[in-house]
């Protein structure tokens, strides 16, 4: 049976990235700082948390990190960890490089010292690019215009050192902004369908937003979790843009949720200019041709998917208490 390591397994990414691997007949090794207090709700919700072998990892602390993967030996790592806010990081910028890009060294060094044949996945961010009028592939070059986008910049580079250098399966999978109910509710996405059924149940009026004129590439989470597997599966370890290829406006993602609702979003957005980043992408667009063609990967579902799936999901929770996923 083969094992893998998921660094981060409480957020989003990990959690649906456990499910799959454990539908892979994986044995998984779900990791996060503190698992003694981690109430692992996504896991929960998932109905997965009892088939994990939770554990504590800190992978800033390099002997912790070490000790780990001696004692587990596992096959893959997939690195999921760190602090995933963008506008987060303009507050925490040392704290959004320790724990994305130190982290990150220190588990390309335990690999290499370990002398285990481990094949490491690093999740990395479109970020990375700044923005993208013309749809960004492998080629394109970097522009990070975060703390946070440096951070990915920095783990980028440091991978793609040490796959060359010590010859290590490693690959980093670059991936554009992708959602789901799991999404915590400080990102955009689920931040709107929380606020939009909220309003459709009259239990709020309002939804303050910051630049509602940006454009992504929004994909589904569960989709591109299988693009992190597959890109761990290949001959050769490479990164790959991870996208639909399809871009929207955030007014676009906005008209959509609050229509299916039967709801005018002019009638509840209010604009507010404190939520605005000092500095943030105006437009995020994707070319991810090489992942279609190399991995036979292609995004499943589109935006209308995701936002009629994040509002179903959300109107059957909120009839549900927040403790009856623990
Ligand atoms: C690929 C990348 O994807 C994600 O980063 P993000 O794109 O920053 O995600 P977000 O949902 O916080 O913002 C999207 C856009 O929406 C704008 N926006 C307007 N008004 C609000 C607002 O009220 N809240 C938020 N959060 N954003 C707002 C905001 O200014 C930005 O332009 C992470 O997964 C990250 O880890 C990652 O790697």
């Amino acid at each position: 049976m083969k094992k893998a390591l998921i660094c981060g397994v409480s957020g989003q990414d990990g959690s649906y990235l456990a499910k799959f691997l454990l539908e892979q007949g994986y044995r998984v090794y779900g990791a996060s700082r503190d698992a003694q207090t981690s109430s692992f709700i996504n896991l929960r919700k998932l109905d997965i948390k009892d088939e994990l072998n939770l554990i504590s990892l800190n992978i800033t602390d390099f002997g912790n990190t070490l000790e780990c993967i001696n004692k587990i030996k596992p096959d893959e790592i997939y690195n999921l960890a760190g602090q995933s806010s963008v506008r987060l990081s303009f507050e925490q910028p040392h704290e959004t490089h320790e724990s994305v890009s130190t982290g990150n060294l220190n588990l390309l060094e335990a690999i290499r010292f370990s002398n285990l044949p481990i094949k490491l996945y690093n999740a990395g961010s479109s970020e990375c690019f700044g923005d993208t009028i013309i749809p960004a592939d492998e080629s394109t070059i970097f522009h990070p215009r975060s703390p946070y986008a440096i951070a990915k910049a920095t783990a980028f580079w440091q991978l793609d050192n040490y796959r060359e250098a010590y010859n290590l399966y490693a690959c980093t999978g670059i991936l554009f902004n992708h959602e789901s109910p799991l999404r915590p509710d400080h990102f955009v996405t689920k931040k709107i369908i929380t606020a939009a059924c909220r309003i459709s149940q009259n239990k709020s009026r309002n939804l303050s937003l910051g630049n509602i004129n940006i454009e992504r590439d929004w994909g589904w989470a569960p989709d591109y979790v299988e693009a992190m597997w597959l890109m761990m599966q290949q001959d050769q370890p490479k990164d790959y843009i991870i996208a639909t290829g399809q871009s929207h406006t955030l007014k676009e993602f906005i008209t959509i949720a609050f229509n299916t609702l039967n709801l005018h979003w002019e009638e509840h957005v209010e604009i507010d200019e404190v939520l605005r980043r000092p500095t943030d992408l105006q437009i995020g667009r994707a070319n991810p041709a090489k992942a279609n063609e190399e991995l036979n990967w292609k995004a499943k579902f589109g935006l209308n998917d995701i936002i009629e799936n994040m509002i179903e999901d959300e109107l059957v929770s909120s009839f549900k208490s927040p403790t009856s996923y623990l």
